[in-house]
Formats: C-alpha cells, sequence, structure tokens
C-alpha cells in the first residue's frame, strides 16, 4: 500500500493503534530520490515480530510516528515526512536479522547539524521494544546535504602542504605513560621522540587538566620540545595538543592558547560530543589549525555486529563535521580492526567519489562532494616490525603511531623513533623501486637494520609481537533479491 492510498483511506485517521506498515512507513515500491538520505540498519526482531513490521517500526519511530494514530498529521505533508523503509533483506548466514533500508526527505534535516541528524536517525529507536537489536550499518548522504557541511578545515593535500612532507606516512606517537607525567618530563619524551625522526606527537585520550599536570605546563612545555626538536632537525613537527574538556569555554581557552604559543595542531576526543566536535572544526577553519580526533569511546557502540552504529558511519558523520584527523585502526595492532571493513574507514575518510563496496562494508555509492580529505590514523598496539604490512595496508596518506613502539624501545625514546622512521623510509624506498613489500617485508627490515642499531634492537624486542584474534566486526555480503512485501 502506498501513501496516497493511506490518506485515502477513512480508516487510516481513526483513533487506536496501527500497525506501521499500514501508517505508510512501509513503501516497498519507493524510489528512492537522489536528495533523499537512506540508511541501512541490521535489525534483530523480538521472536514473532514480523520483520517488514519492524523495519517499518524504525522507519516511523525515526522520522514523523508515534506508537498511536495522530490526526496532527494531516496538518502537515505527512506523506513526504514519512522516512520510508522500501526493502528488506535477510542477513546472510543469521536467521534472525534483516537489513532495512530506510528513506528520508532530506527536509526532515536542518541543514549542517550532526546533532540533529543523529537526532532522528538513532534518537529513540535503538530502544524500541519489538527489537531486540539495532544497528545502524550505512547511510547514503545526498550531495544537496553533504553541500550544507564544512568538513575538514585543514585536510590532507593542505596538511602535508604546511609540513613539507610528501610521498609517505606521517609517524607520530603517544605519550606514554597515559597518566602522570609531570610537564616537564611530558616535555622530554615529545622532544626525544621528535629529534629522534617522528613527526607528530600526541596527547593521549585522557590527558586534559590534572592535579599531576596542568594543561598550561603541557603545552608550554610540549611547544618547547617541537620548536627544539624543529630546530635540530630542520624539519617542521607537531604535537597534538589535546584541549578536551569540560565545557566549549574551556577548550576556546586551551585552543587560543595552543595557537598562541605556535602549536599548528590540536586534538579533540569523540566524547565531547558532535556539537562541540563542530564547533571545534569551525575555530580550527578560522584559526588555520589542523583538527585531530580521537575516537575515544566509539568501541562501546561501534564493535558488536548486531547492536550500534557502525564506526564507517561515524567516520562519515565526523569527515562532514569537519575533522583532519581520525583513528580509523591499525588491523595488525591491539585493538579490534577486521581487515576488509578498515579498509571501508579508510575510504570513507580518503576518497571523493567512493563506490559501494560491500566486500568492505559500504552499502552506498557515496560522494563527498570535494569536501576535503580527514587523514586516518593507525594506532594502537604497533610497532616497526609490522612496517611492511601497515605500508601495504593504508597507502601513503596515514598517520603511522607508535606510542610503546617508541617509547618503549629498548634503547630509549629517541632509538624508538629512529627505528620507526629508517623502517619506514626503508619499507617506502623498496616500494618505490617496485619491490613486493608484503612478501620481502621482513628480508627488507632485517637489511635496514643491519645499518640502524636502533632498528635492531626494536625488531629484537617486538619482530614476534602479534595480536591475532577473531574480529567481532566483518562485513555480511548483501544478496540482491530483496524480500517481498
Ligand atoms: O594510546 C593509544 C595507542 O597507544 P600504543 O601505540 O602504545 O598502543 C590510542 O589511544 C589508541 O590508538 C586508540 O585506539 P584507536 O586508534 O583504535 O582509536
Ligand atoms: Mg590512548
Amino acid at each position: 500500500m502506498n501513501a496516497i492510498d493511506n490518506r485515502d483511506r477513512r480508516d487510516r485517521y481513526a483513533a487506536g493503534v496501527m500497525k506501521y506498515r499500514d501508517m505508510g512507513y512501509w513503501q516497498p515500491d519507493y524510489e528512492p530520490k537522489d536528495t533523499d538520505v537512506i540508511a541501512v540498519f541490521r535489525i534483530t526482531p523480538q521472536d514473532g515480530v514480523d520483520p517488514i513490521e519492524a523495519a517499518a517500526a524504525v522507519a516511523g519511530e525515526s522520522s514523523t510516528a508515534t506508537w498511536t494514530v495522530v490526526w496532527t498529521d494531516r496538518l502537515t505533508a505527512c506523506d513526504k515526512y514519512r522516512a520510508k523503509a522500501h526493502r528488506v533483506d535477510p542477513v546472510p548466514g543469521s536467521p534472525d536479522s534483516w537489513f532495512a533500508y530506510i528513506a528520508y526527505d532530506i527536509d526532515l534535516f536542518e541543514p549542517g547539524s550532526i546533532a540533529n541528524l543523529t537526532a532522528s536517525i538513532i534518537g529513540n529507536v535503538f530502544g524500541f521494544k519489538p527489537l531486540k537489536a539495532l544497528r545502524l550499518e550505512d547511510m547514503r548522504l545526498p550531495v544537496a546535504y553533504v553541500k550544507t557541511f564544512d568538513g575538514p578545515p585543514t585536510g590532507i593535500v593542505v596538511e602535508r602542504e604546511r609540513l613539507d612532507k610528501f610521498g609517505r606516512p606521517l609517524l607520530g606517537a603517544t605519550v606514554k605513560p597515559k597518566l602522570g607525567l609531570s610537564g616537564r618530563n611530558y616535555g622530554r619524551v615529545v622532544y626525544e621522540a621528535l629529534k629522534g625522526g617522528l613527526d607528530f606527537t600526541k596527547d593521549d585520550e585522557n590527558i586534559n587538566s590534572q592535579p599531576f599536570m596542568h594543561w598550561r605546563d603541557r603545552f608550554l612545555y610540549c611547544m618547547e620540545a617541537v620548536n627544539r626538536a624543529q630546530a635540530a632537525t630542520g624539519e617542521i613537527k607537531g604535537t597534538y595538543l589535546n584541549v578536551t574538556a569540560a565545557t566549549m569555554e574551556d577548550m576556546y581557552e586551551r585552543a587560543e592558547f595552543a595557537k598562541s604559543i605556535g602549536s599548528t595542531i590540536v586534538m579533540i576526543d569523540l566524547v565531547i560530543g558532535y556539537t562541540a566536535i563542530q564547533s571545534m572544526s569551525k575555530w580550527a577553519r578560522r584559526n588555520d589549525m589542523i583538527l585531530h580526533l580521537h575516537r575515544a569511546g566509539h568501541s562501546t557502540y561501534t564493535r558488536q555486529k548486531s547492536h550500534g552504529v557502525s564506526f564507517r558511519v561515524i567516520a562519515k558523520w565526523m569527515r562532514l563535521a569537519g575533522v583532519d584527523h581520525i583513528h580509523a585502526g591499525t588491523v595488525v595492532g591491539k585493538l579490534e580492526g577486521d581487515p576488509a571493513t578498515t579498509k571501508g574507514y579508510y575510504d570513507i575518510c580518503r576518497e571523493d567519489f567512493l563506490p559501494q563496496r560491500l566486500e568492505n562494508g559500504i552499502f552506498f555509492d557515496q560522494s563527498f562532494a570535494s569536501l576535503r580529505k580527514t587523514m586516518p590514523v593507525a594506532s594502537g598496539g604497533i610497532h616497526a616490525g609490522q612496517m611492511h604490512q601497515l605500508l601495504d595496508l593504508f597507502g601513503d596518506d596515514v598517520v603511522l603511531q607508535f606510542g610503546g613502539g617508541t617509547i618503549g624501545h629498548p634503547m630509549g625514546i629517541q632509538a624508538g623513533a629512529t627505528a620507526n622512521r629508517v623502517a619506514l623510509e626503508a619499507m617506502v624506498l623498496a616500494r618505490n623501486e617496485g619491490r613486493d613489500i608484503l612478501a620481502e617485508g621482513p628480508d627488507i627490515l632485517a637489511a635496514a637494520s643491519r645499518h640502524c642499531t636502533p632498528l635492531r634492537q626494536a625488531l629484537d624486542v617486538w619482530k614476534d609481537v602479534t595480536f591475532n584474534y577473531t574480529s567481532t566486526d566483518s562485513p555480511d555480503f548483501v544478496p540482491t533479491a530483496s524480500v517481498a512485501g
């Protein structure tokens, strides 16, 4: 039944409770418009709940509906404003769950607001009783909507120009231990790591302004370290100063101070929320600063296939919201990261037009309408012995970040940084010479380590360290045939 039938039926607006599919939220013949937002959810209905009714309910509750018929619908262009579930496919290998496609008219969303988009799409529906679980797998964001966002303030191309570094991944390190260092000792770590060969160091997600180190101490000692390392090496260096704080006023104060003492980059955590992220993005754009986003907290809702929001959706939202860097996984390191799924995240950050790639979890063609590109960051339990795999997986436009894998080096932080820089340059050279770095990687590293003691020591300590566990979030292929309504 389509929306027109609904309007014509006298019983459509009789008071009482009616199935969502009968209220017009299931329209199997609906052809999404180019300007529609489309979401694909993985729905796991409660036992006995029809998947089509469940899909219609998600469409209803994420757009205009409530649990009972309301006559005030008739005061609106309700056919237009109702989200339309239009396709439901079984999830292969998972008999209890279904992929439901839902189209939303663009007029349902305020331009340029992730807060508004998410208040609809992930607002009420995740707690809906007829569903055991619900996951937002992917979204098609129409060009007309993408164009209402500013996107990354700096982007990959301009970041490289400011750094004057091209043709290789950038190298970074998260300062460790995460908590407890004084400002002066913290600055020492930054200096050693940058002097030894890294491009960036960074604050960890939970370093803000604690009793052991107030933020101004950290910023001042870090910038002294950056300036000294730049002078010593003749290269541009940076350190991501985490401005995450309790209020926007505090974050602006910290960001202004970072800029005033010469930092090129500031950092925020995902936990500050979408509106705060967009505000900091506007600030970074006005102030010619690179904005680094640490995705702290994301695994609470991205990691399980059956419930939550895929990180590929968060990555799309963050490119629109406008961050220059985003943590996107390592595949080989200590944290969750299926190779195919992770490739999808990297493509979202770096492509201007991303075609549907079901094997990478990408359900839709997606144009980014010339928004600048976000630099993905590979971080979490990586070391020099994996350099061939990292370069093969991620290519050049990535920051490879070795925290423990720099600071834990047996001969010290500078040696750890040198090991990573030499391993990277040896691998880039081998790749550029046309060698098969994946197959020959260990030999290439071993050869480079003959002339670089720090690299030899790094390989001796870490070369056998791997994190081989089953991924919790791999793509499920989607059949082309849909279930008839
Ligand atoms: O502190 C680290 C890594 O330190 P180390 O290099 O010592 O393991 C970061 O918080 C993680 O990368 C976050 O994870 P993700 O990057 O997946 O968001
Ligand atoms: Mg961390």
